[in-house]
């Protein structure tokens, strides 16, 4: 697919990758140097439509939530990707680009809710269009809000954007003779257990044959490279 740019693609922000160099919350350059690079994207013309983590503000499955149950816990994290995604709705505004926020669960009088049809006019007028609330169901993850939004929206692949380079033969934050691949199956990485995406998200992406590729938020030019179907990160492929 080298050199061929997509039309339409949903990328994954994590919301942990937003704390840049910072314990939590939002880093203020991490947000800006992430937004210079999706509104350079959305300069290109392509369709963008997000979804956003909120592990930098709260992870149902984090120590801070030991002993809660799990799916308020969740309903939290939920929130969390919520803060998020108004925080780079503003971001982008900032930088001329216009972005809507659609959240998976209500909360009337500060977002409007998911709408499948008007999210797909919004693309089509070329507005970013940010996912917030994952799901909207506890004991699911961002990961797999992306794998289902990108296929409702009818995207050419799903990006995600998180800490690591791609995808490795182990973790390579563990294990550090783990080796890159450039391109590797959906059968390949559910059968090694590969965990960089949970596999409900793989499982979907897999079925609906969405491709996946995975590279690092942190290097720059690594987005726009990746939307410019030029070799960047990991492809997962079907
Ligand atoms: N085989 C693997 N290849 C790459 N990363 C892996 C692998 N297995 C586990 N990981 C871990 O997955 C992490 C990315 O997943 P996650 O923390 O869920 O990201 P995000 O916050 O972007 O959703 C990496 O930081 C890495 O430590
Ligand atoms: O469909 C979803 C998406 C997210 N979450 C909750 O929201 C948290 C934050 O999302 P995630 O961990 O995927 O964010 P990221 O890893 O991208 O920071 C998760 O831990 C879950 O508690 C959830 O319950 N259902």
């Amino acid at each position: 697919m080298s050199g061929n740019k997509f039309k339409r693609v949903l990328l994954k922000l994590s919301g942990e990758a937003l704390m840049g160099e910072d314990a939590y919350g939002i880093n203020r350059a991490t947000i800006i140097r992430m937004t210079e690079e999706i509104a350079e994207v959305a300069k290109l013309g392509i369709e963008l439509s997000i979804v956003i983590g909120g592990g930098n503000i709260f992870r149902g499955v984090a120590p801070g939530a030991q002993g809660m149950d799990r799916a308020t816990a969740d309903y939290m994290g939920m929130m969390a990707t919520v803060m998020n995604a108004l925080a780079l709705q503003d971001a982008l505004k900032n930088h001329g680009v216009v972005a809507r926020v659609q959240s998976a669960l209500n909360i009337d009088q500060v977002v409007e809710p998911y709408i499948r049809p008007k999210a797909l006019r919004y693309l089509e007028e070329k507005k970013v269009v940010i996912f917030a609330a994952g799901t909207g169901n506890p004991f699911f993850t961002t990961d797999t809000a992306a794998a289902l939004r990108g296929a409702e929206m009818g995207v050419e692949i799903v990006m995600k954007a998180t800490k690591v380079d791609g995808i490795y033969s182990a973790d390579p934050n563990k294990d550090p003779t783990a080796t890159k691949y450039s391109r590797i199956s959906f059968d390949e990485v559910i059968t090694r257990r590969l965990e960089v995406m949970d596999a409900t998200a793989f499982a979907l992406c897999r079925d609906q044959k969405l491709p996946i590729m995975v590279f690092s938020i942190n290097k720059p030019g690594a987005l726009k490279r990746a939307v410019c179907g030029e070799d960047e990160g990991t492809l997962v492929h079907v």
